[in-house]
């Protein structure tokens, strides 16, 4: 299994001059036929931080790697929630890496590539507080048994981030490898941010789009043009704090932020992104899903856009879609559940209109909900009627961007 490691040049070609820094030579095309090889990728997500630690047997030279087995371990705290104390972040950053140094075979460390990207959480922090927290991770991955460069952590931009997203689900489902025609479309709704990726079936789609809404994509030496955008701040967390009117404000520790999406009753700190706030109920108002309709649009309104004839695409719908669709009890939590949109709606009613939710412990359902209603209705177009794939697995691997990212990773780098 010595050697080279190398996926051939075009056949995964992502063209994003900003984030295109070749480190290493090109290889001559390795002289196996088969082979296994690793590769680790962490997710630095806003509201956790996941490794998955990728077996590829690359059995074609010419083709896409097949994904052999995933070792995914996922702790529920964001590294850039540790804005003020780097440390914590290596410490949890030398914990995960434990994970990989099980799943990988001891032989292969040093040639398997261990990379870290980080997505919303990180583009909202201050640049240099980032910057310290990305340099205590860089540090943490010098001391590992890995192979590590000077691209091996990062913080990428949204529309890398859709991207990517769009390739490990068609790549999961086997569309990159034969039929294009039948990839389907990724909606991800981060914490932070949320993306929408979809080859569009109708040229209008590509020829009414912003040009920074539409990306190139190259496999298999054919370009794609992919309809993809990334909405910073829409993720469902910090949407909470837009629809409270408390995000960017100057001195949130001396306010209490109320919402009608809230129960009555309500009063507790809220906590995102190292800042915490003080929210309540609103005692006075009405709540419920009408009103709430209308405080969660503030968060939507002239931010999202929606794409042409979007409807005509088959999407499915990752993260916090299915997250909360799970733990609502829209779905019950098999794979590849079919949900219309107007049943997001009708849980959000239902949630809010329930006065005893009050005690239940979960009191941003509501909002949550009525957000994603919004979101998918006032903000991307689509109908009622639209069906929408929710998924977390498929195939039984995490339907994840970083699996894309590991791809596009693993095409530039030399592995000696
Ligand atoms: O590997 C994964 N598989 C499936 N869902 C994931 C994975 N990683 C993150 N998620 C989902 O993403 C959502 C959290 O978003 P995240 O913390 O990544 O925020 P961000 O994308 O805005 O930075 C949750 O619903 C979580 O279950
Ligand atoms: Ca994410």
């Amino acid at each position: 299994l010595d050697g080279t490691i190398f996926v051939e040049g075009n056949l995964f070609d992502v063209d994003f001059s900003a984030q295109r820094e070749n480190i290493l030579p090109n290889s001559a095309r390795p002289a196996n036929s088969s082979r296994v090889f690793y590769g680790i990728m962490m997710d630095a997500g806003s509201t956790g931080t996941r490794i998955h630690v990728y077996s590829f047997i690359q059995e074609d030279p010419d083709g896409l790697p097949y994904l052999h087995n995933e070792t995914f371990h996922s702790e529920e705290i964001g590294l850039s929630s540790y804005v003020n104390t780097p440390e914590e972040a290596g410490k949890l950053v030398r914990e995960l890496l434990k994970v990989a140094t099980s799943a990988v075979p001891r032989a292969m460390w040093h040639k398997t590539p261990l990379v870290l990207r980080a997505t919303a959480g990180f583009r909202l922090l201050p640049a240099d507080k980032a910057h310290v927290l990305i340099e205590e991770i860089k540090e943490v991955f010098s001391q590992s048994p890995f192979l590590v460069t000077s691209r091996s952590v990062s913080i990428i931009d949204g529309t890398y981030e859709g991207i990517l997203a769009w390739v490990s689900l068609n790549f999961l489902m086997g569309h990159l490898h034969v039929d294009m025609k039948r990839s389907a479309g990724v909606l991800d709704l981060g914490g932070a941010s949320t993306q929408i990726s979809f080859l569009p079936k109708c040229q209008k789609t590509v020829n009414k789009a912003p040009t920074d809404h539409v990306a190139k994509l190259e496999i298999l030496n054919t370009t794609y043009l992919l309809y993809t955008h990334s909405y910073l701040k829409n993720g469902l967390k910090v949407a909470r704090l837009l629809t409270l009117g408390a995000l960017g404000d100057a001195d949130p520790g001396k306010k209490v932020f109320k919402s009608l999406c809230l129960p009555k009753n309500y009063s507790d700190n809220y906590t995102f992104g190292g800042i915490t706030y003080e929210v309540r109920g609103n005692i006075n108002g009405y709540n419920g899903y009408e009103t709430c309709y209308k405080e969660v649009l503030k968060a939507i309104k002239g931010s999202v856009r929606k794409p042409y004839n979007v409807h005509e695409n088959m999407f499915h719908a990752v993260a916090y879609y299915y997250d909360m669709a799970k733990d609502s009890g829209l779905i019950e939590g098999s794979q590849d559940e079919h949900v219309e949109v107007k049943r997001f709606k009708k849980k959000a009613k239902e949630v809010c209109g329930d006065k005893s939710k009050d005690h239940y412990g979960k009191p941003f359902d509501c909002m949550d909900l009525t957000y994603i209603t919004a979101l998918l209705t006032e903000g991307f177009g689509f109908q009622d009627s639209v069906g929408l794939q929710l998924t977390k697995k498929v195939k039984g691997f995490e339907s994840s961007w970083a699996l894309g990212a590991m791809l596009e990773y693993l095409h530039k780098v030399r592995i000696p």
